[in-house]
């Protein structure tokens, strides 16, 4: 069953047209890359279909939800709770701790402190920093602090990841790491992930590509 449909993206910026009629359509516990040179429109893609931005004409659907006619606090709560975001650079925030940071959009979700601090811990135990809960975002290395992120993103049992780039400030060691991280996170969850990126390796290893090419799908 597909957990994400769009079908036919419009968007313009000014008096480029960014987005011309693009169609996608992602099964639950796939790992689909969007792939496809600069300027393509993979980005504003991700961002539409993660509800960080608006088409200018066009449907989306996101775990039964037409995600394309919600607006103000009810796409605001959809998006708390069923969409989880791993960007190029993590994003955290540096006046908490790693496990705070995680904590967050299961606080804002409206959890219990006590459940959402336990599975947070249990997130990062899986991602193999439990020796870093308390530490700021400031003293970890790069691939622990993409790791947090990844784990933030998962606090609310997303229904989709969307990742943009998220291995791209990464050298190649901690990004195979974080690459198998997601696959791992499928196998045990079924975790659905969307991501854009210019790694050959994670294009690959992906179930599917999709490419893009003019702000349309080519294959
Ligand atoms: N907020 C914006 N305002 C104006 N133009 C924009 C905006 N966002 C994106 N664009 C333009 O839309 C086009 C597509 O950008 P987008 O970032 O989606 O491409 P991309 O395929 O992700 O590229 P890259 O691989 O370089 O990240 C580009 O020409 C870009 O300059």
């Amino acid at each position: 069953m597909a957990i994400l449909t769009a079908k036919d993206i419009h968007k313009r910026y000014g008096a480029v047209e960014v987005l011309k009629g693009v169609d996608i359509s992602v099964e639950q516990g796939e790992i689909v890359s969007i792939v496809g040179s600069s300027g393509a429109g993979k980005s504003t893609l991700l961002h539409i279909l993660g509800t960080l931005d608006r088409a200018d004409a066009g449907a989306v659907t996101l775990a039964g939800e037409t995600i394309t006619r919600l607006d103000g606090r009810k796409l605001a709560n959809f998006r708390n709770r069923h969409i989880g975001f791993v960007f190029q650079f993590h994003h955290l925030l540096p006046e908490f701790s790693a496990v705070e940071n995680v904590c967050i959009p299961g606080w804002i979700a409206g959890g219990r402190k006590a459940e959402v601090r336990q599975r947070a811990e249990e997130l990062l135990q899986m991602l193999g920093l439990s020796h870093r809960l308390e530490n700021k975002p400031g003293a970890l290395s790069g691939g622990e602090q993409q790791r947090v992120a990844v784990a933030r993103a998962l606090i609310n049992k997303p229904s989709v990841v969307f990742a943009d780039e998220p291995t791209g400030n990464l050298d190649s060691a901690n990004a195979r790491d974080l690459h198998q991280l997601f696959f791992d996170l499928r196998k045990q969850f079924n975790q659905t992930f969307l991501i854009v990126t210019h790694n050959e390796e994670l294009a690959q290893l992906s179930d599917r590509t999709v490419v893009m090419k003019d702000g349309k799908v080519i294959s």
